[in-house]
Parts: structure tokens; C-alpha cells; sequence
């Protein structure tokens, strides 16, 4: 038996999703919706090996080729674009950047402004594109309360409903990008496990057939 393939799957938002993607290509998953609190899991057949990390640690264990492959969004792959390849976009926990602020905010008449974020190098590309020189304050989560307790102006952060900013009196002053999950695969597993461009091929199918998910 060939060895399994090692898929480091995000934790959270994305794991339903991924999961529903991967039945679609055909694997019975059933093996993970029975999990406790275990974070290694193996298929019953032995093709696969499922590690359940946190978003940012995902980019780690391909890069370091502990595992072959990892799902993860594309939001943590703007902040660590380097390491491994970034194959598929697999139209998943499908969101977007925005600069956001409260409606008192005036971004004509401003001096250099403090922008508030969980992803710098996604607020700092922003700015620099625009030719205007901010402040970037690195904030972990809420990042909503930062232009309400004035921490700072505005804030880059993912929009997906639109809730968060409604709920807390902020609106969208631009949309920088689209945000998704992607496949991302380990450069050697890439060139020597057969299976990893097997399991690409097949996604992609799935993905171009618009599978509702
Ligand atoms: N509304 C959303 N807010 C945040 N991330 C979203 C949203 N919708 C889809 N995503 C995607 O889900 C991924 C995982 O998000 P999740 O909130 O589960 O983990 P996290 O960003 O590590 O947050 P936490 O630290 O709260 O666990 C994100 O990296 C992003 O690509
Ligand atoms: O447009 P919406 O559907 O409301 O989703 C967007 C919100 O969800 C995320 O926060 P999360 O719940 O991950 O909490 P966090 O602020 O601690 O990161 C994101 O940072 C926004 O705050």
C-alpha cells in the first residue's frame, strides 16, 4: 500500500466545507464527522492522514513538508506568500477585504492615517498602492472596536455577511480583494507523490463542474 497522503486541513470556518468538497471528490469523510477532540486523523483505508491546525500554521507544515498538502485562505496566504505552491483555488469560505470605518470618518481630509488589522501585509500593500504613507496597527481579533474606541481611522478586515460592520456602525470605504480557500501543496511532494496531482485533477473537476458546496 502506497503511503497516505498528509492534508493539513484549517480548523474552524473552513473544515465543514473542505470536508463537503473532499465527499464530493469522492472520499468518504465520514472518518473525521466522528472525531472527538483527536487533531490526527486516518481514513479507514489508509489514503489518507488528516491534521486539523490553525489557519496560520497551515502554510508551516506544507512548507516544512510534514504534511503534502493544506487547505487553507487565501487571506493567510497574503501574509505568507512564500514556501510552496499555490495550486487551486477551490471556491470555498468565499469572502473579501475592505478598508472599513465609522460614517464620522473622512478619508479625503486626513492626515496619515492609523489603520487598524489581523493581516498587515494586506493593509500596508493597500496603502502603498494608493502612494499613501499610514500607520499599521496589528490587532489579533475585533478588529471592528478599533475605529469605534478610536485605536485607530479605518480597518482592513475580511467581510463576509457584512454583520460584524453593520451590527457596529462601520461601513465599507473600498474592497480590496476577493478572499477564498486554496489548495496549497508541499514543492517535493508535488514532484514525488503521484496521488497529490491525482487529488488536484480531481478537485478541479469538481471545482469546474460548480458542484454546489
Ligand atoms: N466571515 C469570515 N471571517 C473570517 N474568516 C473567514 C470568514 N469567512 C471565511 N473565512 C475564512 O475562514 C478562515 C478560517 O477562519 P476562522 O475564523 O475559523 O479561523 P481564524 O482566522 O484562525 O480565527 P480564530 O483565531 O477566531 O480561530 C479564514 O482564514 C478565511 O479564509
Ligand atoms: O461579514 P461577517 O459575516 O460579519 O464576517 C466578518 C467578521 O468575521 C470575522 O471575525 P471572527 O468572527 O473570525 O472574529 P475575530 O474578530 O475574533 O477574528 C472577521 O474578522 C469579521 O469580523
Amino acid at each position: 500500500m502506497s503511503q497516505p497522503l498528509t492534508i493539513a486541513f484549517t480548523k474552524g470556518r473552513l473544515e465543514k466545507p473542505t470536508v463537503e468538497l473532499f465527499e464530493k471528490v469522492g472520499y468518504d469523510m465520514t472518518f473525521l464527522s466522528e472525531k472527538n477532540r483527536q487533531l490526527i486523523l486516518n481514513s479507514p483505508d489508509g489514503s489518507l492522514r488528516i491534521l486539523l491546525v490553525k489557519a496560520a500554521d497551515v502554510t508551516t507544515y506544507v512548507r516544512k513538508g510534514v504534511a503534502d498538502l493544506g487547505v487553507v485562505g487565501s487571506d493567510v496566504l497574503s501574509e505568507n506568500p512564500y514556501g510552496y505552491y499555490d495550486m487551486l483555488d477551490l471556491n470555498i469560505g468565499v469572502c473579501k477585504f475592505s478598508v472599513a470605518s465609522t460614517k464620522e470618518f473622512d478619508p479625503i481630509n486626513h492626515q496619515r492615517k492609523r489603520i487598524a488589522s489581523k493581516y498587515p501585509t494586506v493593509a500596508s500593500d493597500y496603502f502603498k498602492e494608493k502612494n499613501e504613507d499610514v500607520e499599521i496597527i496589528q490587532i489579533q481579533g475585533s478588529v471592528e472596536l478599533a475605529p469605534i474606541l478610536d485605536l485607530a481611522d479605518a480597518i482592513v478586515d475580511i467581510v463576509e455577511t457584512g454583520t460584524t460592520l453593520k451590527e457596529n456602525g462601520l461601513f465599507i470605504l473600498d474592497d480590496i480583494c476577493r478572499v477564498s480557500a486554496h489548495l496549497i501543496v508541499n514543492k517535493s511532494a508535488l514532484k514525488h507523490h503521484s496521488a497529490v496531482m491525482t487529488l488536484i485533477n480531481d478537485l478541479e473537476i469538481v471545482i469546474e463542474k460548480g458542484v454546489e458546496i
